[in-house]
């Protein structure tokens, strides 16, 4: 097991950060300093392992050469040791040139931030973390059985790699590289996604431009970008000859920029004008976003002119893009307009299944129950990319003890996934916590006072309304007082440039997040 210890031996002198106690007290600086390492851990390890053990680990503290890192359960604590620690290290040794060692222990079960937090024992980087029983077990027995038998399982695939195995045009096109695992083959259909599928399909299948712009929306992780790429990859098989452009609202953004930089207008409007079909995701990036809406406009103009394909995503229906200029709002639904609606139980079940069977071909040793499953297909309902991340622990839990995994092994290695799936925050929960933690009254909050003493927590309640619910702005807006969708939008701007200017905002933000998250 890697021992996250530096190899240049211990550092003299005081380490170049602060140091501190209690996650409450994390300075800013350490939380953006931690963010930006685990940024780096997920270029090296792919971004569907990274969010499967190193997005959920915790900053608690640095100081003396370490640092103290939780992670949510036993299990995770004792993965990421034993696979990421090196990464680990070195990503944060970036930013914190002193560092000599990781500390990493399983968070105490059950704890609430908000609580006061009695430390709980510390582990050594080389000792296994308090892993619960039904996993304690498995790992005890793997761990013996492992001594007789390494290297270590492989875990799962890594998709920065795959990545970078196709592309439809390596040379002069912007596209971006086509991800291997997002193919029609590998997309389950249900009810909640049929259309959507079937205008894809019919899209990619060659032929008339039937539908001008295809307009594909919804919540986040139901599946828009898997069917942006396998429409590509279908395109490159039924029109070789055709230029496809794949690429997201934001890179679209930057080429674009990078053009009027290098005074080269002329050279991106040929690349983008001169395409057969192109595909942007995520075009929510650009509203608001003036002259790069205005050149998303006239290129989309051109191209449906001359009879180009286009098709786009987002996440709402145009309709409610409140900063798109209204011209491309309705240019957008002048073809078809289709949304993936959250997922059923039995579409879960399949896409969990068809993965599972998928990750079986290439690790026979991953055997799970049916019944963990049907259980994860009920308990993890809003997003795939979710369903998705706890699969893959589970996978990488069972090819590491050997043996099925069973539900209450499952529900022990997944605790976090389960809690933060179960947990919803509600905009009235935001405005009781707000009010308490500023000493307002909550029916100060909601009325039309403009005291300043009132009016920022009022903005820093509406800020964490839009971060940490999927409520509209007009919606928001209506449940504090009635006020109309633009005051949410400037107390939303106001709160961002708060965020980077005032360190005791931005602790108020961290502190208020992590204690309505839970
Ligand atoms: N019907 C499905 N069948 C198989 N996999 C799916 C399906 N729907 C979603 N997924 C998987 O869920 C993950 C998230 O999907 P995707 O990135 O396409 O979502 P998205 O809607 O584009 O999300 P976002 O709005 O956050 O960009 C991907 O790994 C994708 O393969």
């Amino acid at each position: 097991m890697p021992a996250m210890t530096s190899p240049d031996g211990p550092a003299h002198g005081r380490p170049a950060y602060p140091s501190f106690e209690s996650p409450r007290s994390c300075p800013p600086a350490l939380v953006a300093a931690w963010d930006r390492a685990k940024g780096r851990v997920r270029d090296e390890i792919g971004e569907a392992l990274h969010d499967s053990w190193i997005a959920n680990l915790e900053i608690e503290g640095a100081g003396q050469g370490v640092a103290k890192l939780t992670a949510p359960t036993g299990f995770i604590a004792e993965w990421v040791d034993r696979y990421y620690a090196e990464s680990l290290l070195r990503a944060l040794r970036a930013e914190l040139p002193n560092l000599q060692r990781v500390d990493l222990r399983a968070a105490p079960r059950g704890a609430a931030p908000e609580a006061s937090e009695a430390p709980a024992p510390r582990r050594e980087a080389s000792r296994p973390a308090q892993a619960a029983p039904a996993v304690r077990d498995a790992l005890a027995s793997a761990t013996a059985a492992r001594r007789e038998a390494e290297p270590a399982p492989a875990p799962a695939p890594r998709p920065a790699e795959a990545r970078t195995a196709a592309t439809t045009d390596p040379g002069e096109s912007p596209s971006i590289p086509l991800d291997p695992r997002f193919t029609f083959d590998r997309f389950v259909v249900g009810k909640p996604n049929e259309l959507a599928h079937a205008a894809a399909r019919r899209v990619a299948e060659g032929g008339d431009v039937t539908f001008n712009p295809l307009f594909l929306y919804s919540a986040s992780g139901l599946g828009k970008t898997h069917l942006m790429h396998a429409m590509a990859w279908r395109l490159a098989e039924s029109r070789p000859e055709a230029k496809v452009v794949l690429l997201t609202a934001e890179q679209f953004m930057y080429r674009f920029i990078q053009a009027l930089r290098s005074k080269d207008m002329i050279g991106f409007k040929q690349i983008f004008r001169s395409v057969d079909v192109l595909m942007i995701d995520d075009v929510q990036f650009i509203a608001g976003k003036d002259s790069t809406q205005e050149e998303f406009f006239h290129t989309f103009n051109a191209l449906v002119d001359q009879g180009k394909q286009v098709v786009i995503s987002g996440d709402r229906n145009p309709v409610d893009m409140e900063h798109l200029e209204e011209r491309i709002r309705s240019r957008l639904q002048w073809g078809l307009v289709v949304d993936l609606h959250p997922t059923d139980y039995e579409l879960r079940l399949g896409i969990l299944q068809s993965k599972l069977d998928l990750l079986q071909a290439s690790h026979p040793e991953v055997v799970i129950q049916p019944r963990v499953l049907e259980f994860l297909a009920h308990r993890i309902s809003s997003n795939v990319r979710v369903l998705e991340g706890a699969l893959t622990r589970l996978t990488a839990f069972a090819s590491l003890v050997g043996r099925p995994v069973d539900l209450d092994m499952a529900q022990e290695c997944l605790a976090d996934i389960l809690r933060a799936a179960d947990r919803k925050v509600t905009v009235e929960e935001i405005q009781r916590k707000v009010a308490a933690h500023y000493n307002v009254r909550l029916t100060d909050l909601l009325s039309p006072r403009r005291a300043r003493v009132v009016a920022r927590p009022r903005q820093v309640a509406m800020w964490l309304a839009k971060t940490l619910t999927s409520k509209s702005l007009p919606d928001i807006g209506r449940r504090f007082g009635g006020r109309d969708h633009t005051t949410v939008i400037h107390a939303c701007k106001t709160i961002e440039k708060l965020k980077e200017t005032d360190s005791q905002m931005a602790e108020d933000l961290e502190l208020l997040r992590r204690m309505l998250e839970g």
